[in-house]
């Protein structure tokens, strides 16, 4: 058996974890467990004051949240790769940067879109690589990092980014050191597995880490495909110092689904993490 990562820094996915308070309340929600680090969605339906105030109260670091992803209730996800959308993209980045500043946040995901059925996946990368190398200019001036994610086929049919391999090649054309990758450890195992080496392979360009258990996107414990005492051993080998968002949709009561965490000290007796 692996041995466990001696201090993983785990951060709660507030859009997936705690549902049974509301949004503004999983903040304390997170920190009553041991979490010092929240990640989440979207802020924008939320005055930034109000966030900053809720992580301020809970002394909680914000460590990631998502540019605004076009119309998402209606099936977008994301629009940095749509053409005729640069406008609106270029808004949306500014709108996530403003956020940023306030929450003291170092990463946005940034959303590729989904390339529709007649479309022309060349064309929309290309737009993709132009919209990112203007977003990387603006994100530079205020130290933020932007984070492309390849996400898995089957949740996510038609996204534009699905393999590391894919996400490299864009990082590498765009050509700017705060464009990084965001590696979902659920995703990875969705679509091609070997999850250690492909980690190893782009580690260079990894810049956040997420979790979930494969294949029910629940906790990532025992019960799943994916050994993460055995993957929290390889990244401490390979010397990943970043935060891990626990991003995943909880089978029951968020707490009592805790029992993995505990070795990391999350859960109903959690104390914060040093
Ligand atoms: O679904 C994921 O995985 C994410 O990290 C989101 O930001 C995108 O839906
Ligand atoms: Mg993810």
């Amino acid at each position: 058996m692996a041995t466990p990562l001696s201090k993983p820094k785990l951060a709660a996915n507030l859009s997936m974890i705690f549902p049974e308070v509301e949004f503004l309340d999983r903040f304390a929600a997170a920190a009553a467990v041991g979490f010092r680090a929240v990640e989440y969605l979207f802020p924008y339906a939320y005055a930034k004051t109000e966030i900053r105030a809720r992580l301020d109260s809970w002394g909680l670091e914000q460590v990631l949240f998502n540019a605004p992803p076009g119309d998402f209730e209606n099936g977008e996800r994301g629009v940095a790769g749509l053409p005729g959308r640069e406008d609106e993209f270029r808004k949306s980045i500014e709108l996530a940067l403003d956020y940023a500043a306030t929450l003291r946040c170092p990463r946005i995901h940034v959303m590729a879109g989904l390339v529709p059925l007649a479309g022309d996946p060349r064309r929309h990368r290309e737009v993709y690589v132009e919209n990112l190398s203007w977003a990387a200019g603006q994100a530079r001036n205020g130290s933020v990092d932007l984070m492309i994610e390849p996400l898995n086929a089957k949740d996510f049919p038609g996204y534009l980014i699905g393999t590391p391999q894919a996400a490299r090649s864009v990082i590498e054309e765009v050509g700017a050191r705060n464009i990084k990758l965001q590696y979902d450890f659920y995703h990875a195992q969705m679509t091609h597995g070997r999850l250690l080496d492909t980690f190893a392979a782009e580690q260079d360009l990894i810049g956040h880490v997420q979790i979930a258990g494969v294949p029910g996107r629940n906790e990532p414990d025992d019960s799943q495909e994916i050994n993460y005492r055995a993957v929290f051993a390889g990244l401490e080998t390979m010397g990943y110092g970043g935060w891990i968002g626990c991003e995943y949709r909880p089978r029951g009561e968020t707490v009592a689904g805790f029992a993995w965490a505990a070795p990391y000290g999350i859960g109903p007796k959690g104390k914060r993490q040093g």
